[in-house]
């Protein structure tokens, strides 16, 4: 390199030729902007179709037609010289800058850098003309040709005359993905506008969409179904800071590999790492690590709030609220985001496959490998998924102020030892507490004990009543027949991990987790109980027996019973109800242990299991249900419809009942320690339950490892 001379050079003014080509460089960086100049060219001229060929990733050729307004034949001479343009007169109109160009260099530069071809016909012309340039000026004169309205832009060897610049690109399949990646941009931000981009002698397009379509079309199209399926529409709008955004991005279910992000800024395709930063920390939140959004906003701000001028190739614009605006624009993607995960679709797998049967036989023949990710917990009492969460469930009752004692119950096994249960009033109920107290408040004891099984023949000693009933025999069949296998041993073989809610619990079986529906599988047990306990089943006295006539008058004022005024006066009904359970209340005491005294009060309800109290807030529902829902004429259907509304009776355990007064057991202890073992001890689970999300698997161990190794 040659030695700096300390001597000042003389200063000489560059040769026009060699500043346009500097200039030119600074502006057509590569193919692909541009490529974007002269895409904003015929969207400025009013195009509806824009049609692109190229060749050799644009360095060879690129053939722009659009059927915009077209040329005037007396610009012909200075469109290609630099600072002309139609769009802009004074500075001033900068600040309402309703066109994508403005400064009247795009078509310049190209001719500075390129061989430039335009061919272009307006309404008024009778014919096409084909003008040449070369460094901006016109070479000969323009030659009249066929060609229908608008322009079509030739651009040939770019780069021809700045090989440095032409080395430094990369692949010509590299350019060639770069421009695809402008034109489906393009298409997508200008759905009204049809798009086809395709390589020269290729019958195949690598873009192509029609006019008048949406966004949402064109993404589809661009970008696959699998990015457009997972959108969500954002929109904000704030007159504050003169802005309003459209936009749509991706749902917490996408996940790419790369962030892909469009925006136009007042419809021009720019970047803008600090946005898109704001976006990629929010997205953080909801996607594996690694994992990025698929992005499209189109910002609108007041002209006079956005700068366009500040990049040669204007793929950059600031604007003012810069902060505010992507603050705003972070947030409202958070709330959608968070929004979107509530509901977030599992790839849940419904029920038990045949495989997971499968797995089961094979693993249990002996000497098979048993690798660690197999290993699982085994002892139910290590952890409980409490441990994880808050003391308090949400949906739990908070107030303990409206408990009353309401029944002495003996347990079959130690029919000496009276235990008191607690009843705490559901909020949904709160319009008739006091009834609800009076109902089934006090301390009267039943007629022998509290709580006994019907058949004692003395304290202590059971004798299980045998019935030879045709009727009863096909239920239980029916229980057996319908019973799926590999879901009674999921059940039997499962151990409880604890309750999400009132409505839904997670067991674990083997290296699978599943969660599942306690109310309609607690209702289906209870049935099942009822069939096997029939005549024989225990009896829980209520202390003060309340008047079926009352029971039914409140679950007629009950909105979930839905009396209408065409049902009749609701004494009128409440009366009936009363009577007609009256009148079968020797089969009802006999059969299932409920039990009715002359005055027609209730005086027991039937003990399934030690320890379990059904929810008794119910016990308005389930008089007027055994009234209304039983068919009472035909022996088999009347046995099954009475299991089934005492089963949905019993289906839920009474709130916080406790054992002892001042005992902490509450619902969720009865649901562990009482109902659960139950069920797994003998629940027969129908095959319907593969199909209608009872029970579904939501992970399995193995998988896990999977996704922890991806993260
Ligand atoms: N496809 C086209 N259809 C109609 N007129 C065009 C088309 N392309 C260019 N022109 C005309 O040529 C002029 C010069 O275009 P050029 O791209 O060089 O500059 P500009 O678009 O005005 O500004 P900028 O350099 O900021 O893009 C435009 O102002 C417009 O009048």
């Amino acid at each position: 390199m040659e030695k700096p001379n300390k001597r000042p050079k003389n200063i000489l003014k560059l040769d026009e030729t060699v500043v346009n080509r500097i200039a030119a460089g600074e502006i057509i960086q590569r193919p692909a902007n541009a490529l974007k100049e002269l895409l904003e060219n015929c969207l400025d001229a009013g195009s509806t179709s824009i049609q692109v060929t190229v060749k050799d990733g644009g360095l060879k050729l690129m053939k722009i037609q659009d059927n915009g307004s077209g040329i005037n034949k007396e610009d012909f001479p200075i469109v290609c010289e630099r600072f002309t343009t139609s769009k802009l007169q004074k500075f001033e109109d900068l600040n309402a800058i309703g066109t994508f160009g403005f400064r009247g260099e795009a078509l310049a530069s190209i001719s500075h850098v390129a061989h430039l071809t335009i061919i272009t016909k307006t309404s008024e012309m009778q014919c096409a003309y084909k003008c040449s340039y070369h460094d901006g000026k016109l070479i000969g004169a323009p030659k009249p040709c066929a060609g229908t309205q608008g322009t079509q832009i030739v651009v040939e060897d770019l780069f021809y005359n700045v090989p440095t610049r032409k080395n430094s690109l990369k692949s010509p399949s590299e350019e060639h993905n770069r421009i695809i990646e402008v034109v489906t941009r393009f298409a997508v931000h200008n759905a009204s506008v049809g798009f086809s981009l395709k390589k020269l002698n290729d019958n195949g397009s690598d873009v192509r969409t029609s006019p008048n379509s949406t966004q949402e079309d064109n993404i589809r199209v661009l970008y696959g179904h699998a990015v457009a399926k997972d959108l969500i529409k954002l929109q904000v709008e704030d007159p504050g800071l003169k802005v309003k955004v459209n936009g749509l991005i991706s749902n917490v279910d996408y996940s790419g590999a790369k962030f892909t992000m469009l925006l136009f800024i007042n419809h021009r395709l720019v970047e803008s790492t600090p946005l898109k930063r704001a976006l990629d920390s929010v997205y953080a939140t909801y996607l594996a690590k690694g994992k990025h959004p698929f992005v499209y906003l189109s910002i609108e701000i007041a002209p006079n709030c956005v700068d366009v001028n500040v990049h040669p190739t204007k793929h950059e614009v600031h604007f003012l609220n810069e902060d505010a605006i992507i603050h705003k624009i972070q947030s409202s993607a958070d709330v959608l985001l968070k929004a979107a995960s509530t509901s977030r679709s599992f790839a849940v797998q419904t029920v038990i496959p045949p495989i997971s049967f499968l797995d089961r036989q094979q693993s249990k023949v002996a000497g098979a490998k048993v690798y660690d990710k197999q290993l699982v917990r085994t002892d139910s009492r290590d952890q409980k998924i409490d441990k994880f969460l808050s003391t308090t469930m949400d949906s739990m009752p908070s107030s303990s102020s409206n408990e009353c004692s309401f029944i002495n119950q003996t347990s079959m096994e130690s029919p000496e030892e009276p235990v008191t249960a607690v009843f705490q009033q559901k909020e949904t109920e709160k319009r008739t507490p006091s009834e609800m107290n009076r109902a089934i408040q006090g301390a009267s004891d039943c007629s022998d004990s509290t709580m006994r099984h019907r058949s004692s023949v003395a304290p202590g000693i059971v004798e299980r009543r045998q019935f030879e009933l045709t009727s009863l025999t096909q239920l239980r069949e029916n229980v057996k027949k319908n019973t799926d296998q590999v879901l009674r041993d999921t059940f039997k073989d499962s151990i409880f991990v604890g309750c999400v809610s009132e409505k839904h619990c997670l067991i674990q079986y083997g290296t699978r987790l599943y969660i599942f529906r306690m109310e309609r599988v607690a209702e289906e047990f209870f049935y099942q109980r009822f069939l096997d306990e029939f005549g024989n089943c225990g009896v829980i006295c209520l202390s003060d027996p309340p008047p079926l006539y009352n029971l039914a008058l409140m679950a007629l004022d009950q909105e979930e019973n839905e009396w209408r005024p065409d049902d009749g006066p609701k004494d009128h009904l409440a009366n009936l109800a009363s009577q007609l359970l009256f009148s079968k209340s020797e089969m009802l005491d006999d059969y299932f242990s409920l039990q009715i005294n002359e005055k027609r009060h209730l005086v027991a309800i039937p003990l399934l299991l030690v320890d379990y109290i059904p929810d008794l807030t119910q016990l308005p529902s389930f008089v007027l249900r055994l009234a209304s829902d039983v068919e009472w004429n035909v022996e088999k259907d009347c046995f099954d419809t009475i299991c089934r509304v005492m089963a949905r009776f019993y289906r839920k355990p009474n709130d916080h009942e406790v054992l002892n007064v001042g005992s902490d057991k509450d619902w969720k202890w009865t649901v562990e320690h009482v109902l659960y073992p139950a069920i797994k001890a003998s629940l027969l689970p129908p095959k319907t339950w593969i199909n209608d999300g009872t029970i579904l698997q939501i992970a399995d161990l193995p998988d896990l490892y999977k996704v922890f190794e991806r993260c």
